[in-house]
This record gives C-alpha cells, sequence and structure tokens, in this order.
C-alpha cells in the first residue's frame, strides 16, 4: 500500500509562493507532498529496531531510566490493557531533586511550582488504524526514509519563514471540518456540561474562556482532546494530560477526532525526525523519537470555531477583539486544519503580517519554540495571530499541538546558540506583545535547565486566567 502510495506520488514537489502578494524567499509557505517524502524501500524489518539512544548526555541520569528498552505499545483506541504502563526498568523515586522555581511568572502561586520532573514515562501512543491510512507511526521507529532533495526543501522552509503547507497527508480535511461543525453545533447546555476545568484541560471552552494575551477578548469557542486516557486504564502521568471530555457526539465522530488526532501526531512526528538533521551539534532523528516518546500522551488537539466581531456584543465590552492573540505556539510542531475562510496570519522577521493561504484539502504546519530552541535557533518559530471572520462568516480549525515528553530539556549548547540567534535578532523585530514560551529577555539557556512540561503547565495557568 505504502508503495502503490509512493508510486501515486511520484511528481516532484511543488513549491509555491503562497502567500498572498509576496515574493518567494523569506516568508514564502512551501507545499510539501508528504507522500513524496517516502521513499521505496520503508519496511526494512532491520530499520524498526529500535534501540532509543540517550539524548541529553549531561542530564541528571535518573532521567533516562524512565525509558523502557523496546517501546511498550498501548493502544487505548482498540484495546485498554493497563499492563504496558511501566518502564522496563525500575522507576526511580520521584524527583527530591532541587526545583529551579520558574523564573517566568514571579508572581505565579506556588502550587505551580511543585511539579516534579520524574513523573513516569506516559504510555505511547500505537497508531492503530489501518496503516494504509496512515503510512506514518508514532511509537514506531523512525521507518521512514525521507528524499534528500526533499529534506533540503523541508528544512529551509523551516529555517526561513517556518510554515509549510501539507498536502498528500492523507487527511480527510472536510470530513473533519463536518464533525467540528456538528460538535460545535450541539445545544448549548451539552456542550456545557463537557467544560474542562480549564483552557488546558480538556473539554468544552466557552466564549471568552480563555485569551493568549490578556488585553484581547478572543472571540471564539473551542474543544480540547487528546490521547484517550478514559479508555487506557491508566492514571495520568502528569498535570496536563487527562482523560477527555465528550460532548454527546455519534460514536463515528468520536472515533474521526481520535483517528484524526492520531494522524496529525504521526505527520508531526515524522516532519520533526526529519527536521532533526543529525549533523554536528542537531539532534539525530531517533534522539527526536526520544524526545518525542510519551509526548502524544499529553499534546493537545484544539477544535475552534471563530465568531465575527459582531457576535456576542454584551462580552467584555470595549476590549479589543480577535480570535487569537499573536503568539507563537510554544511546543515542537503545529498541525492547522482549517476551513476555507481565512485569517491566519504570520508575521515576517521584518515585521510585517501575511495571510496564510486557506486552501482546500491542505494542512499547515508551524514551527514552535521549542522545535526553534532544539535547532539551536535555526528553525524559525512564526509569530502568527488569527483575525476574525468578516460579519456573516465564521471559521472552524483544528490546531494540534505537539509537545515533547514531559520531562524534556534542551541540551545546553543548543540552547546557548538559540539565545545568541535571539539576541541577534532582537535587534530587528521585537517579541514584545507576543505570548511565547519564554518570553524576550529572558535567557533561552533556561530551557536547558527547566523541563518543556513544567514551563508549559505555567504558560496554560496564564492563559486561562484571562478569561473574559
Ligand atoms: O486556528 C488557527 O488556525 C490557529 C490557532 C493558533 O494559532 C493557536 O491556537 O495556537
Ligand atoms: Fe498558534
Amino acid at each position: 500500500m505504502l508503495r502503490e502510495a509512493i508510486a501515486a506520488a511520484a511528481a516532484a514537489i511543488a513549491v509555491a509562493a503562497a502567500i498572498a502578494g509576496q515574493s518567494r524567499g523569506e516568508g514564502a509557505v512551501p507545499l510539501l507532498n508528504i507522500t513524496t517524502l517516502l521513499t521505496s524501500q520503508p519496511d526494512r524489518p532491520a530499520e524498526r529496531a529500535y534501540a532509543p539512544p540517550r539524548l541529553h548526555t549531561s542530564a541528571p541520569s535518573t532521567r533516562h531510566q524512565l525509558r523502557t528498552s523496546t517501546p511498550p505499545r498501548l493502544c487505548p483506541l482498540h484495546t485498554p490493557p493497563a499492563t504496558h504502563l511501566h518502564a522496563s526498568t525500575p522507576l526511580p523515586p520521584p524527583h527530591a531533586t532541587s526545583y529551579a522555581p520558574p523564573r517566568l511568572h514571579a508572581s505565579a502561586p506556588s502550587t505551580r511550582h511543585q511539579l516534579r520532573t520524574s513523573t513516569p514515562p506516559p504510555p505511547r501512543l500505537h497508531a492503530s488504524a489501518p496503516s494504509t491510512r496512515h503510512q506514518l507511526r508514532t511509537s514506531t521507529p523512525p521507518h521512514l526514509q525521507l528524499r534528500t532533495s526533499t529534506l533540503g526543501r523541508l528544512r529551509k522552509a523551516a529555517a526561513s519563514s517556518g510554515v509549510l503547507r501539507v498536502v498528500g497527508h492523507g487527511v480527510d480535511v472536510d470530513g473533519m471540518l463536518d464533525v467540528a461543525r456538528r460538535l460545535f453545533s450541539l445545544p448549548e447546555d451539552d456542550k456545557l456540561a463537557a467544560s474542562g476545568s480549564g483552557g488546558f484541560s480538556r473539554g468544552y471552552i466557552p466564549i471568552g474562556g480563555e485569551s493568549g494575551l490578556a488585553q484581547f477578548l478572543e472571540l471564539k469557542e473551542g474543544f480540547c482532546y487528546g490521547w484517550p486516557w478514559e479508555q487506557a486504564n491508566a492514571t495520568p502521568s502528569n498535570p496536563i494530560a487527562a482523560a477527555n471530555t465528550w460532548p454527546p457526539l455519534d460514536s463515528s465522530a468520536k472515533q474521526a477526532l481520535l483517528a484524526y488526532f492520531e494522524q496529525s501526531i504521526a505527520l508531526s512526528s515524522a516532519l520533526s525526525r526529519a527536521l532533526a538533521g543529525g549533523g554536528r551539534g542537531e539532534l539525530t532523528p531517533a534522539e527526536m523519537a526520544e524526545l518525542l516518546a510519551g509526548g502524544e500522551t499529553y499534546s493537545l488537539m484544539r477544535l475552534f470555531r471563530y465568531l465575527p466581531a459582531d457576535r456576542e456584543p454584551q462580552l467584555a465590552r470595549g476590549k479589543p477583539r480577535t480570535g487569537s492573540s499573536p503568539h507563537t505556539d510554544w511546543h515542537v510542531l503545529t498541525v492547522i486544519l482549517q476551513d476555507r475562510t481565512g485569517g491566519l496570519q504570520v508575521r515576517d522577521k521584518r515585521g510585517k503580517w501575511h495571510d496564510v493561504p486557506a486552501l482546500a484539502g491542505e494542512l499547515i504546519v508551524l514551527v514552535g519554540d521549542y522545535m526553534s530552541a532544539l535547532s539551536g535557533g535555526v528553525y524559525h518559530a512564526p509569530v502568527h495571530r488569527v483575525l476574525l471572520p468578516e460579519a456573516g462568516l465564521e471559521r472552524y480549525s483544528y490546531t494540534l499541538f505537539h509537545y515533547p515528553r514531559f520531562d524534556a530539556t534542551v541540551p545546553l549548547d543548543a540552547s546557548r546558540r538559540a539565545s545568541k540567534k535571539q539576541r541577534r535578532l532582537a535587534g530587528g523585530t521585537t517579541r514584545t506583545g507576543v505570548n511565547t514560551l519564554v518570553p524576550p529577555g529572558l535567557d533561552l539557556t533556561y530551557l536547558s535547565e527547566q523541563t518543556f512540561g513544567n514551563l508549559l503547565h505555567a504558560k496554560w495557568l496564564d492563559v486561562v486566567s484571562n478569561r473574559a
């Protein structure tokens, strides 16, 4: 099947200068045909043997004991065995090591700082949907082979605009948009009954329920879900992981949502590995896979319905309204599935905003802060925002936030290079007024000291405190 897909995708990758009115070069958005990423011998069993290498040689050794020698398989979408939730080596006791409180939020409640880094690794997601649909898997080893020429284009795009348009991904975009419309058209009470306890926990997010920046009212409603802990007979392993809270949708819609979650995680994992060059000072694809392992169990899929500015006039009167405040995504990669309304914009390195095209059947992939830091600042996490639709229109989107493992840290040398790059760029466009993982002015070497999960938790607490 894979071979057929490859044969069908013989055409060379098309690169389109895609941001409206913009010439190629910085900011141009390559159209990446994911099926052309595959070579003709992806399935050799020898390449499937998975021996995760050590990622951070300088990290405390306890961190490495959490690893399993062979990836455990947990298939919550099908059979929910509880038996795979352990590491093959004994787990160390919870960290009593010094926990440097995040310097990001001096005013944060102290509970925020009590998180520990040594939570057991969550079970891995086994992409259990038919392999013909997926071609890419999350918990299997990096068995994709990538064409060198395509790889070069992928990396160039990630380094320049940080935005990719992806086709050939196998996702039924229209079908997923249909599910989103059905979900948001449920009666208000049904949606509210599926509310989570905060924006980062799963479930329904009412209009005004969160905002990236406190000065804006983000006029949208949302629904957040992820890896099905509720089917796994396991306790969530960190404060962001949680069981899904489903509104009353029929089971085929739920299955479609869960299958799409897997597909987008698989896509993001494959692209992340491809972005790990394995050159001097770079992560190898296997190290990237190791860094991502388990991240899928608390990664978030967020559905949005954006409303035009004239709706809900009673909410936060006088506050400027937007769809999504200017921000970078904090994690590794973001996968966006959108309808054709438009509104997503990225800011180029000179500070100019550009529309990201909203074309049928495409997925958009954005580089996040963590990927940028891991690459030593080589890859660019674009500042972006979402404008509200015009009166009479609504916009629907799905946004996958792909997180690395909770206890991930950035190797010190990469974080130093990323810091240096950030300082260099600071002379150009400023990131003031932009919500980023590590705010401007703070040294990115912080990412080598502090786990991704702890930083993320503090960030999410901020976002949900910005309720209308
Ligand atoms: O809805 C979209 O297209 C993107 C939203 C976004 O950037 C985000 O939620 O981080
Ligand atoms: Fe975003």
